[in-house]
């Protein structure tokens, strides 16, 4: 083990995190940072001391970031917050792996997108956040890309999974506590399993660490995201068909859903460049979902 690869695995107990945990185990020797410090060095992304600390002391010949501020919400009265985690932090993680000379892979979201668009978006079309998560993500993304560091920024969306805050686990609760639940029916985006994301950063790490893929190469922005899309509502319905519920679900447009946050209407991600650089295969994003349910069932 001890010849295995040091992969530094910051913000291992978030959704995405949990699932990297395990994903990663075959690939290297996992070191797992979270703020908490519960399975490995306690790391604060907002306390440069902190990050500059664990890189030096854990030697990583890898980093994952999946640490981030995900409150979308929230995040509109707590910007600098936002800032400092999603934002500041990237720019020294870039400094740092550009000087370890490592490679490091970091997450990025649709919400970097106004919305503004009826087709898939690409790598190079132009952000235009409208919440302070989407800004402050795109703050991190480009501060990453630009800082020299061998760096691979996957954009996703969407987000959920077994464990965490997500729109599935909150489908699930609701459904047991209410007979009736209104939900958006014009947002459109591609919901995206956190186990998905786990195996596809595995098998890039893995083929990074063997050679077979080159990071000069291949460093850069690419969108991951399961295949398909749908509103919320759509989701919301899979969820409830999938798991046997009986709730009445009723669509209804953003307006009637007041919060505070903007969200893009339309934020679908033309995932080709990822697929050809990559030869993976992103499945639909129902068969996922079904996947994940069993998972939920045991
Ligand atoms: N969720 C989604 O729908 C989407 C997520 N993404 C991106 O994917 C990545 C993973 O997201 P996801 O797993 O869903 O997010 P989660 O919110 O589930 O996990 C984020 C983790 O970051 C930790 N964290 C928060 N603040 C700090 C800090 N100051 N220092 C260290 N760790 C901190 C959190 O710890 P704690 O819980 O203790 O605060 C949490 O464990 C993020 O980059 C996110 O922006 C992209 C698109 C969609
Ligand atoms: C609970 C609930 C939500 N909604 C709507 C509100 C919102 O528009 C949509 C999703 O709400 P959520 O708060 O779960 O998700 P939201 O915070 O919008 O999710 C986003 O999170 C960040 C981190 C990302 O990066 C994005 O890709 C995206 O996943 O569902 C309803 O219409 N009815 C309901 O009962």
């Amino acid at each position: 083990m001890s010849d295995a690869p040091r992969i530094l695995l910051i913000g291992s107990d978030g959704q995405v995190g949990w699932e990297l945990r395990r994903t990663l185990a075959p690939v290297g020797q996992v070191i797992a940072a979270s703020l908490a410090g519960e399975h490995g060095p306690a790391i604060d992304l907002v306390d440069a001391g902190s990050v500059r600390r664990v890189f030096n002391e854990v030697a990583p010949d890898a980093v994952v970031n999946a640490a981030a501020y995900t409150a979308v919400d929230k995040a509109e009265s707590d910007p600098e917050q936002a800032q400092a985690i999603n934002g500041d932090a990237l720019h020294l993680i870039g400094e740092l792996a550009a000087t370890y000379r490592i490679p490091v892979l970091h997450y990025s979201t649709d919400f970097v997108f106004s919305g503004q668009t009826e087709r898939p978006y690409r790598e190079d079309d132009a952000p235009q956040p409208l919440s302070v998560y989407g800004q402050t993500k795109l703050d991190g993304e480009q501060a990453l890309l630009a800082s020299g560091a061998d760096a691979l920024v996957l954009r996703t969306a969407w987000v959920y999974g077994v464990r965490g805050r997500n729109f599935l686990l909150t489908m699930l609760n609701l459904f047991r506590e209410r007979t009736e639940l209104r939900i958006v029916d014009d947002q459109i985006g591609t919901p995206t399993w956190s186990r998905m994301l786990a195996e596809v950063t595995a098998l890039i790490l893995h083929r990074v660490f063997t050679g077979d893929l080159e990071m000069e190469r291949i460093r850069g922005l690419y969108h991951v995201t399961s295949s398909g899309a749908t509103s919320w509502f759509g989701f919301a319905e899979a969820i409830r068909d999938l798991s046997g519920n009986p709730c009445a679900l009723t669509p209804i447009p953003t307006s009637d859903y007041p919060a505070p946050a903007r969200r893009p209407a339309y934020s679908v991600l033309d995932t080709r460049k990822f697929r050809d650089t990559f030869g993976l295969l992103l499945p639909d994003w129902r068969q996922s979902l079904a996947l994940c349910l069993a998972d939920l069932k045991g």
